[in-house]
C-alpha cells in the first residue's frame, strides 16, 4: 500500500502497473486529468546514495529532452521523500512485455522497421545532444497502440563532456564495456544494432546463461548474418546492423546513419522539424551525478574520465541546473 503522504498533491492513482529496480509505477491522472505513468522510488532507492542519484538523473533528463521518440516528462522531483516522475503512459507496456506476450512470433518487417527508425531517431537526437543513454533495449523502449516507439528510462544518460561512464545490460552492453573501458555514443549504436538484429530476426545475436558466457559471446563471436537470417531486410540496414555489432567502437556507424536507412527502407525522409532543441542552456557543471551500474559492471571499472571531446551544446547545457 502506498503511503498517501508519498503522493505528488495533483496526482490520483488509478492501479499498479509494473515494479522496477528502481521505482513502483502507477497508472495516474495529473492536474489536468491526463493519463500519466506515474514512478515513485521505491523507499530503499531513496535511502542509497547511488539509486537516489540514478533516480534524480531520470527525473531531471526526462524533464530536459523533448523529443516525439523519447518518453514525454510532464512533472518530477528528483530527490527526497517527495521524489517522483510523471510521465507519458504507454498501455501496452515496454517492448520487451509484448514481445513477451507474442510467444517469440517476431514483428512484421514494417512494424520492426517503424519502432527501430523511431529509436535510432531518439538516440541521434541524444548523441546530437552529448549524451549517451547507456541502456538501450527492449525494456526501455515503449511502443504505443499506433504502432510509434519512444526511447524511456534515462537513469543511466550521462553527457560525454562528464567523462565516461561504464554500465549497460548483459545481452546488449558492447565488448568495449565488458573491458572495463568508458562508454561512449558508439556503445549506444552497439546496443541498437543489437536490438536492430532482436527485432528483425527474432532471436538474439548473442546468448549465453550467465555473466561471463554473455561476455565470451561478445567478445568473441560472429552471429548469422542478419541478410542470412532475414533475407527481406533491405541491404542497405542489414549491413548497418552488422557494422553496429562491430566489436571495435570505431568501426561502427553513428546512430544518424542508422536512423538515415531505416528511414529510407521505410520510403520516408528525416523531418528534422520534429525535433526540439534540449532547452535550459546553462553553465556545464561536472560530477552531480553518478551512474549506477546496473547489475552488469564487469569488476575494476575504471574512474570516470573523459572518453571524447563535448560538444558543443553539451559543453553549455547543464541538465543539473534548476530552471530559471
Ligand atoms: N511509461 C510507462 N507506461 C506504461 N508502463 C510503464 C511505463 N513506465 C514503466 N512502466 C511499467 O513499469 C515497469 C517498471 O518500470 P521501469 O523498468 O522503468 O522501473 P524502474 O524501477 O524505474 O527502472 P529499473 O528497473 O530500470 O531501475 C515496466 O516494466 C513497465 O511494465
Amino acid at each position: 500500500m502506498t503511503d498517501p503522504e508519498r503522493i505528488p498533491s495533483g496526482y490520483r492513482l488509478i492501479r499498479s502497473i509494473g515494479r522496477g529496480n528502481t521505482s513502483q509505477v502507477y497508472l495516474a491522472t495529473n492536474q489536468e486529468g491526463r493519463e500519466v505513468a506515474l514512478k515513485l522510488p521505491h523507499p530503499e532507492t531513496v535511502k542509497v546514495h547511488e539509486s537516489a542519484e540514478r533516480f534524480g538523473n531520470e527525473v531531471r533528463l526526462t524533464l530536459k529532452f523533448r523529443h516525439p521518440h523519447i518518453v514525454q516528462g510532464f512533472g518530477g522531483t528528483p530527490f527526497g521523500q517527495q521524489a517522483f516522475l510523471a510521465i507519458q503512459y504507454f498501455p501496452l507496456g515496454a517492448l520487451s512485455e509484448q514481445l513477451v506476450l507474442r510467444q517469440g512470433r517476431k514483428l512484421e518487417l514494417p512494424e520492426a522497421l517503424r519502432i527501430l527508425a523511431d529509436i535510432a531517431g531518439a538516440l541521434a537526437y541524444l548523441h546530437k545532444n552529448g549524451a549517451v543513454h547507456q541502456d538501450v533495449k527492449t525494456q526501455n523502449v515503449y511502443v504505443n497502440p499506433q504502432g510509434r516507439a519512444a526511447l524511456g528510462d534515462l537513469g543511466n544518460t550521462y553527457f560525454m563532456a562528464q567523462g565516461g561512464k561504464v554500465s549497460g545490460s548483459p545481452y546488449y552492453m558492447a565488448p568495449e564495456i565488458y573491458h572495463g573501458e568508458n562508454s561512449s555514443s558508439a556503445s549506444d549504436v552497439y546496443s541498437l544494432a543489437v536490438m536492430m538484429y532482436e527485432l528483425l530476426t527474432g532471436q538474439r545475436p548473442f546468448s549465453g546463461g550467465s555473466y561471463e558466457e554473455l561476455m565470451v559471446a561478445h567478445l568473441t563471436r560472429f552471429p548469422t548474418p542478419l541478410s542470412h537470417l532475414s533475407p527481406l531486410v533491405p541491404r542497405p540496414v542489414s549491413r548497418l546492423v552488422e557494422q553496429g555489432i562491430a566489436k571495435r567502437p570505431q568501426d561502427r556507424p553513428s546512430a544518424d546513419s542508422l536512423y538515415r536507412a531505416l528511414l529510407d527502407a521505410l520510403g520516408e525522409k528525416p523531418d528534422d522539424e520534429e525535433e526540439e532543441e534540449a532547452h535550459t542552456p546553462a553553465t556545464y557543471q561536472p560530477g552531480r551525478h553518478g551512474t549506477a551500474p546496473r547489475g552488469a559492471t564487469p569488476p575494476g571499472s575504471p574512474p570516470a574520465t573523459p572518453s571524447s571531446e563535448p560538444t558543443k551544446s553539451s559543453r553549455s547545457w547543464n541538465p543539473f541546473k534548476k530552471k530559471s
